[in-house]
């Protein structure tokens, strides 16, 4: 599908059949789709065919973090079954990135994008003390990816606030995603490194991930149309 838009809905629901109905209702050349570890662990890998038949661009968000020869025969899987995107967590390591990486380069064709997640967007500098690492997000997500693209990958799961930064230190080609987006005056919820649709792209972020502000939208349809329209995606 030649999707017009940088937004990629992530599919975050329970049941196959919810998200299914919400993705009857979005058009693949308006958004990509994302099925993270909620809606795959409910459906399986039916979801993946059920998406792709309706003709979305799937990224599949599963994270994955193991020792390299595991986490490298999942992502193999995840390419078989057809995605455009899957990710792997960079605290993995040099390593497992690179027999990811290596993993994929063996399959012929290979198309799906494979991604190295660095710093969540819920967490900030109190967070990452916490769990030992005495750095600014900023300086995090700087040394993961500087890691991330060393080993092999074709990109990174940032916040948009580093978008600007890594495009500068990594080059424009090094794909950024970016979550925790939300439209001026919606709730953050458990997001803590947030920028809106518009600031993202300005900073350099090349997709979007969108859930709850879309997902749980009043009008879910609307809020998709408002977000592209502010980033100028023709409809
Ligand atoms: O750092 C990360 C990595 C992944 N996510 C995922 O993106 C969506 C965001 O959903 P919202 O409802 O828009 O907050 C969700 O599926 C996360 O698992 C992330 O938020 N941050």
């Amino acid at each position: 599908m030649n999707c017009q838009s940088p937004i990629v809905v992530a599919l975050d629901y329970p049941t196959m059949a919810q998200s299914i109905e919400m993705a009857k209702r979005l058009d693949p050349s308006q958004c990509r789709v994302k099925v993270g570890k909620e809606l795959f662990t409910t459906s399986g890998p039916a979801i993946l065919d059920a998406l792709h038949k309706l003709d979305f661009d799937v990224f599949l968000d599963l994270k994955f973090h193991d020792i390299p020869n595991t986490v490298a025969n999942a992502v193999s899987v995840a390419a078989a079954a057809g995605v455009w995107m899957v990710n792997v967590h960079a605290t993995g390591g040099r390593r497992m990135m690179e027999a990811s990486a290596n993993a994929l380069q063996q399959r012929a064709d290979n198309k799906t994008l494979l991604i190295a997640v660095t710093v969540l967007t819920s967490m900030d500098q109190s967070d990452l003390l916490e769990v030992g690492i005495d750095a600014t997000p900023e300086q995090h997500v700087k040394r993961l990816a500087t890691l991330a693209k060393s080993s092999g990958m074709d990109g990174v799961v940032c916040s948009a606030q580093e978008s600007s930064m890594l495009s500068t230190e990594l080059g424009k080609d090094f794909v950024l995603v970016t979550p925790g987006i939300r439209p001026a005056g919606s709730d953050s919820g458990d997001q803590k490194r947030i920028m809106t649709p518009a600031e993202a792209m300005a900073a350099g972020s090349h997709y979007l991930v969108m859930g709850r502000p879309i997902t749980q939208a009043i009008d879910p349809i609307e809020a998709l149309t408002q977000a592209n329209k502010s980033l100028g995606v023709s409809l």
